[in-house]
């Protein structure tokens, strides 16, 4: 499809793809890799041979997201022909194991991580690691968040959409996450849906497309619309006012969402002279599932946001590069901002870790359009994957410390993801839903006071808006080590959850109890009045036929 094939060459120079003849990546044969044999062979199909040797082994932890709402990975670029000709081959990061990375500067600094993935890892390998148990999370009802963050020219953009080939249905090695992502939760549904078709299971996916460009917020399906509004709403959690959403039912779909907005940006990009680095871009999918079991309708919805951050830069840097460009204050105002929102995020994470440590601070969601949209994905309901992308580059070597820096806190965040799930049925079947949730309150709540060591200093009680009544929690803040209370402090925070999300349904359950029984109650007085109506009838033509019967007589 030519359309395809030229928006794709815009969504490259759109989102700073540097054409690989005038920025080759050469192959660092000598690396090592860092995956295991099941891997092995997926590295060959993108690499056309197995030409690396394996030096870590990658252990992918299954279960990894039952304990876990945050992954964070560091994805290490390879050298760009220009890093080489500015500092050789010479290299600030060294990596230690498939989770470990150093730092070699001074002072030397060490990292530990959920992965780090060198630059042999290909784009495949990576959706394997992270995209997939994203997709599943969704599918399962969480509300997923993927972001990648990086300096400028780091890799991102690479990372999140890499090179798009629409034509052909068929992923090039280049193909990044986001493409990958929706082929594969399209075949999940599609699969989902044929294995209980008894259960009518319908599936409606909806996306959008956004950029955060100098604190605006446009919308790239509708180019004619600018700086939408944030809203925020108790059902809908936070969203965007007026932004398009568009129903879609297959990954083409999505890759020609992509591809169109995409587009939009390059034509901004073109008038106003500023590339695609200078916007932070969110692709979201609103995906809602609807079945049937015994007698009940179930409801579940997934929000997936897939975040395409703007790369920082260092302001003198952008200071320099405007006097030889002859560029006005536009590139630093673009800066300015990005910078700012930047280092907004940075604080709300640092806020959300010290609030995790058991502090009480207040968390600056507002003052970045970022940070206010994306605050479920950090420390809210959603299970969030971080991908901090770095240049292994010596002439990099602050950039990279502070990306690292960045993502080390980021691996404290404490989100709490809860299935976004409903039901609504017959009043038998809600009934028995209502016991088992009982049940499951009532477990929950042994759980919770029968779980923890007893520290009488910290007794406290806690109550739910909805909830039958308040219940205790004892020994969170004793004199236990800060680990064990950390770990403490998420489970009781897990608890909590689990417990407002169940005290939340029985709630609506009661109430469509209710609605049900006072329904009832108008039928019965409804058909009470037509017996009574009924047998008013009857007498009148009793009476009537006497009157006529002794009318006839006479
Ligand atoms: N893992 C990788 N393997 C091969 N090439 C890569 C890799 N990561 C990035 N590149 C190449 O490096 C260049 C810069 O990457 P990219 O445009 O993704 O950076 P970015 O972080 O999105 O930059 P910006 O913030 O300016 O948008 C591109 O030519 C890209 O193809």
């Amino acid at each position: 499809m030519p359309f395809i094939s030229e928006a794709a060459s815009a969504i490259k120079s759109r989102f700073g793809f540097l054409d690989q003849a005038s920025e080759p990546m050469p192959s660092v044969r000598s690396s090592p890799d860092l995956f295991k044999s099941a891997f092995k062979e997926n590295l060959r199909d993108d690499h056309g041979e197995g030409s690396v040797n394996p030096s870590f082994e990658l252990s992918e932890d299954p279960s990894f997201w039952k304990d876990h709402n945050v992954q964070v990975i560091i994805r290490i670029r390879p050298l760009s022909t220009s890093e080489i000709s500015l500092q050789g081959n010479s290299k600030c990061v060294r990596q230690d194991s498939f989770q470990t990375i150093t730092w070699s500067g001074h002072p030397e600094s060490r990292f530990t991580f959920d992965l780090v993935a060198d630059e042999n890892v290909s784009q495949e390998t990576l959706f394997k690691l992270s995209g997939v148990a994203m997709v599943d999370n969704c599918m399962g009802g969480y509300n997923s968040c993927m972001f990648a963050y990086g300096q400028t020219g780091s890799g991102k953009t690479h990372t999140m959409l890499g090179d798009i080939d629409g034509g052909t249905g068929r992923h090039g090695v280049n193909c990044g996450m986001t493409p990958r992502v929706f082929e594969y939760l399209f075949s999940r549904i599609q699969k989902e849906k044929e294995a209980r078709r008894e259960e009518k299971l319908k599936f409606t996916c909806k996306c959008s497309f956004l950029e955060i460009y100098n604190e605006q917020i446009l919308d790239l399906l509708d180019p004619s619309s600018t700086n939408l509004q944030i809203r925020e709403d108790t059902k809908k959690g936070v969203y965007v006012d007026n932004l398009t959403e568009v129903e879609v039912t297959r990954a083409r779909d999505v890759i020609q969402q992509l591809v169109q907005g995409s587009t939009n940006r390059k034509v901004a990009a073109t008038n106003m002279n500023h590339a695609s680095s200078r916007s932070h871009s969110v692709f979201t999918c609103i995906i809602e599932s609807k079945w049937e079991a015994q007698g009940v309708t179930h409801h579940r919805f997934a929000r997936l946001n897939l975040v395409d951050l703007a790369g920082s830069e260092r302001l003198n840097k952008v200071k320099r590069r405007q006097k030889s460009s002859g560029a006005e204050g536009e590139r630093l105002k673009e800066a300015t901002n990005i910078n700012k929102s930047l280092s907004t995020l940075g604080l709300v994470i640092m806020n959300l870790v010290n609030i995790s440590n058991g502090k009480s601070l207040h968390v600056p969601y507002r003052d970045s359009k970022l940070t206010f949209l994306l605050q479920d994905s950090l420390g809210g309901n959603s299970k969030t994957i971080i991908i901090a992308n770095i240049s292994p580059s010596s002439c990099c070597a602050l950039e990279t410390l502070s990306t690292l820096k960045f993502a080390q806190r980021a691996k404290f965040i404490r989100n709490h993801a809860i299935v976004n799930e409903d039901a609504s049925g017959d009043v038998l079947a809600m009934r028995m839903q209502i016991q088992q949730l009982k049940k499951e309150v009532s477990r929950l709540r042994g759980l919770v006071n029968g779980g923890a060591e007893n520290h009488e200093s910290d007794v406290w009680t806690v109550s739910f808006p909805g909830s039958p009544g308040s219940f205790k929690w004892e020994g969170l803040y004793g004199s236990v080590s800060p680990l064990i209370s950390d770990k403490r402090a998420s489970q009781k925070k897990e608890y909590e959850v689990a417990l407002v999300g169940a005290f939340r349904r029985e709630k609506d359950k009661d109430i469509a109890l209710q609605a049900l029984a006072s329904e009832n109650q108008a039928a019965m007085q409804l058909v009470g009045a037509k017996e009574r109506s009924l047998v008013f009838c009857c007498l009148n033509l009793k009476n009537s036929f006497f009157f006529f019967y002794n009318f006839l007589n006479i």
